[in-house]
């Protein structure tokens, strides 16, 4: 008899090749977020555009889906949307990383070689930052990558503690054609962005004053530090420092990534922000949801400015044994600094669009008050959908309480199923087809004074799976929109058990994770709802299926059979 595996494998290629679904017992995985074949990945690290290759590291354990034996993974792209595996870029293999081969960036040095600079964690995870280049830098896939015998080059001294002082970011070139970089830290119990200066990169000398720090918040991981342009729709490299222009200082902290706008001379290596980190009621978040330990860069090959974070879990860690997998990676987003100047804006990559199949839209459509209208036609567990509504009777709208601050909260006390005026109003993703499981995206708006209005965004997840022991918790952002004059937009990527949506074209974003038990695959439903007493006209709805991107180990790389 034939063996049938010669032709169930390449079966099985060309299905995956052709965006096929097929039967899994892995409902949760994901069609189109970037996730390695198995165990824990967090932090994304170095990303990098080199010689026509994007390259993505990342945190993984190579032995289980639970945190620990901490590696750099490595994928590449040539368009962001299909990956291929290649073998790991660093493994712990010296005393100063023996707990681990922490987060860290890439920067691409004056002679175009590219650097990464790491943390290691020894064995009593005191933290040491460390130098790794390509063993062969005309290699674009930049497969073999060797630590500096130098190594470590930045140990934690004098008033830094030990246990906290990791994550630098990518360095930048000052006029004095010194590299700077930042080391996040917590000193005194304060967050604070550690500045180091260098001539050769593996020389570092710690600057007198940090670039920034605030008593508002504990340890700050992961942090980032950009120009964005303030009238420019280009992304920047990090080095630049002449224009119109301000900085973007991130740090990691609470579970979130909050983030402050200022003004950075490099002359001085003074940041003066805006406003501080959690201070005045001020909270800039990249995404009110589940996204954190985010990174940057410059992608000079189509002049943007790439932003990846790391989406955690809401089930157990047993549950992620279980499933063998734990951690995804969100949409790549291109960043740019808003229109108002205040805050920044987020979009998926426009080339996630390619992977657009069929499509079902809907044009001025009136969505009376209380109704629940399906989406019928489309792949709703593995989609792509644009909605915009245009409110009238906006004087109906109820009054804002100038306590309400945090919209978290209210999201949770106004949840979905509960009635409103104007709203609540939105999308049902991954539901069951009699509701009773249901992830909501929605608006509610309020009268804040006459004509202003304060928009308020809510993911809700209390009903998005039957099963017990998940986080199921609801988030909220503050849209700036003006509801009248401007229509409210909403973009949802549906992925099997992640939800991320962008409101106001981008200036909210809120990531959830969500595990429906009934629906799942062909049995998840998409509707438009509104529960507010007003009517809301939808103007425009267009949703698309989504293939699956292609995403394989080196070795089994090869075109898709012919005919
Ligand atoms: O991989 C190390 C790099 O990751 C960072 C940022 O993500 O540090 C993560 C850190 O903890 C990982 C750990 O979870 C704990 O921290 C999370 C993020 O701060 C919290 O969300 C979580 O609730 C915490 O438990 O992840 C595992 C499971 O979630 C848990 O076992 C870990 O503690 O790694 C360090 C060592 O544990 C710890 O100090 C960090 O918080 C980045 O800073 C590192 O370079």
């Amino acid at each position: 008899m034939k063996n049938p595996l010669n032709w169930a494998i390449p079966l099985c290629f060309w299905l995956a090749y052709n965006g096929v679904e097929t039967v899994s017992n892995q409902p949760y995985r994901t069609a189109f977020h970037f996730q390695p074949p198995t165990n824990w990945m967090n932090d994304p690290n170095g990303p990098m555009y080199y010689k026509g290759v994007y390259h993505l590291f990342y945190q993984y354990n190579p032995y289980s889906a639970i945190w620990g034996n901490i590696t750099w993974a490595h994928s590449i792209s040539y368009d962001l949307v299909d990956w291929i595996h290649l073998e790991h870029a660093l493994s712990p293999t010296e005393p100063y990383e023996a707990n681990g081969c922490w987060s860290g960036s890439a920067t691409i040095l004056l002679d175009e070689k590219p650097a990464i600079l790491y943390t290691g964690a020894n064995s009593k995870n005191q933290q040491f930052q460390n130098l790794a280049l390509p063993k062969n830098k005309s290699d674009p896939l930049l497969k073999e990558w060797i630590k500096s015998p130098q190594n470590p080059l930045i140990a934690p001294v004098d008033d830094i503690e030990p246990l906290n002082f990791r994550d630098p970011t990518t360095a930048w070139l000052g006029p004095d054609r010194l590299w700077r970089v930042i080391v996040g830290g917590e000193i005194g119990g304060r967050g604070v962005a550690i500045l180091y200066h260098s001539e050769d990169f593996v020389n570092w000398t710690r600057s007198k004053s940090p670039l920034h720090t605030s008593n508002e918040t504990g340890m700050w991981e992961c942090p980032d530090f950009y120009p964005v342009s303030i009238n420019g729709s280009n992304g920047l490299d990090t080095s630049v420092q002449d224009g119109l222009i301000k900085h973007v200082l991130k740090a990691s902290f609470n579970d979130n990534d909050h983030y402050v706008l200022g003004s950075y001379i490099p002359g001085t290596d003074t940041y003066s922000v805006e406003t501080n980190f959690l201070s005045n009621g001020s909270d800039m978040r990249y995404d009110y949801g589940k996204f954190y330990a985010s990174k940057s860069f410059y992608d000079s090959n189509k002049k943007r400015r790439i932003l990846w974070g790391w989406i955690k879990e809401s089930d157990s860690e047993a549950d992620d044994t279980t499933k063998g997998w734990s951690g995804l990676q969100s949409i790549p987003r291109s960043i740019l600094l808003g229109e108002s100047g205040r805050q920044l804006v987020q979009w998926p990559i426009k080339e996630l669009e390619k992977l657009r199949t069929k499509q079902v839209s809907f044009d001025d459509v009136n969505l009376k008050s209380g109704s629940v209208l399906e989406v019928p036609g489309i792949t709703a567990a593995q989609a792509d959908i644009e909605i915009s509504f245009r409110l009238s009777g906006l004087k109906e709208a109820e009054e804002m309480n100038v306590s309400w601050i945090d919209p978290r909260l209210l999201c949770e006390e106004n949840e979905a199923l509960g009635r409103g005026a104007v709203g609540p109003f939105g999308l049902l993703v991954l539901a069951s087809k009699d509701l009773t499981e249901q992830t909501a995206v929605y608006f509610r708006v309020f009268r804040k004074q006459y004509d202003k209005y304060v928009v308020l965004m809510c993911s809700d997840q209390s009903r998005s799976s039957l099963r017990e022991g998940l986080d199921k918790t609801t988030y909220g952002a503050f849209v700036d929109v003006d509801p009248l004059r401007e229509m409210i937009s909403l973009r949802s990527l549906i992925d099997h058990s992640i939800v991320e949506s962008f409101g106001g074209d981008g200036k909210a974003c809120i990531t959830a994770r969500v595990y429906p038990k009934m629906a799942i695959n062909q049995e998840a439903h998409l509707y438009a709802f509104n529960n507010g007493s007003m009517d809301v006209r939808i103007s425009r709805l267009s949703a698309w299926s989504m293939k699956r991107a292609q995403v394989v180990p080196i070795q089994k790389r090869r075109k898709p059979p012919i005919g």
